[in-house]
């Protein structure tokens, strides 16, 4: 029977563990400041941030929210991140995606100091993740090391199969996996023979963006499934990239959508707001 990978314990465990170590921090006299930062009012962006905002007071870390209006112009953002990066009081700064279409991403992400960027995006702490050096590492993908490594889950030789290359996924995770010694495949809509690639993986990643996409035909048996995906289905309850039900019998370990790679993104973010107050120590 299929393993369940509970994100939602073991996001929990972490968040715990940072609260310990916040709490050790706030008596040596350092606090936690976390700018949230949402453009517009996407309600799944307001679901997100809602929660980044209420982790945040679990583990002790001062979150300040701007809500500024869809109508919000590039310049005027900018000039917002550009106050908060001179703020001393300020150890990270995020601006939640998608942004509206009328203010290009690569500026805003390109626009927040390296060393308050607790998303991982700026092209600094994606060239360190690359190179392996300090910096700030994408919250999705570091929350399924994370998933992996707590579930005893070897990655070490493994073959592992990413789907879906996008700079905040796909890309940083096919990194990772290479720096646990993993051999990568990453796929993607150019690539030919997409099961044949799957069914070779002992770990699937699945990032592909489309409800219910992977079926059994993709997956080898005994393989470990992370589902990236999150959708609502035609109930409008939330699924994953993966057909769970086609393939539970067949894998050794999934994570469920609900509960799986989402909650991890939010304690992934709360680690990086503690290694933002360790890399502004020694950096700055
Ligand atoms: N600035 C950023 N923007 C976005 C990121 C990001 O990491 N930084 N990632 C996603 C959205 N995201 C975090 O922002 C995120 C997505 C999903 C979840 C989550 O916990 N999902 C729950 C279900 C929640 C629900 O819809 O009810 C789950 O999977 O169990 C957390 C964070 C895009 N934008």
């Amino acid at each position: 029977m299929a393993f369940l990978i509970d994100g939602k314990k073991i996001s929990s465990q972490i968040k715990d563990e940072l609260k310990t170590e916040i709490a050790e921090m706030k008596k040596k006299g350092t606090e936690v400041t976390l700018a949230v930062i949402q453009v517009g009012n996407d309600p799944a962006s307001s679901v997100y941030v809602g929660n980044k905002k209420k982790a945040c007071a679990y583990i002790g870390i001062r979150s300040l929210a701007y809500e500024l209006p869809e109508s919000t112009t590039e310049m005027e953002l900018l000039t917002l991140i550009d106050e908060l990066n001179n703020r001393k009081d300020v150890n990270g700064i995020l601006v939640q995606l998608p942004v509206p279409a009328h203010i290009n991403e690569k500026h805003i992400i390109e626009a927040i100091h390296p060393l308050k960027d607790v998303d991982g995006f700026h092209p600094r702490n994606v060239g360190a993740l690359v190179t392996g050096e300090d910096g700030f590492v994408s919250c999705t993908p570091a929350g399924i090391i994370q998933l992996l490594k707590r579930s005893n889950i070897d990655i070490d030789g493994k073959e592992c199969v990413v789907v879906g290359r996008s700079n905040i996924v796909g890309k940083p995770m096919a990194i990772l996996l290479l720096r646990e010694n993993a051999t990568v495949t990453i796929c993607h809509s150019h690539t030919k023979d997409l099961k044949e690639v799957c069914k070779r993986a002992d770990i699937l990643v699945a990032a592909i963006g489309k409800p219910k996409f992977f079926n059994r035909d993709y997956i080898k048996e005994g393989a470990v499934v992370i589902d990236v995906g999150i959708h609502r289905n035609e109930q409008n309850k939330l699924c994953g990239d993966v057909d769970r039900d086609d393939v539970m019998d067949l894998v050794s370990a999934i994570t469920p959508v609900p509960g799986g790679v989402g909650p991890m993104t939010i304690a992934m973010l709360m680690y990086n707001c503690v290694e933002a107050v360790r890399l502004q120590k020694t950096e700055r």
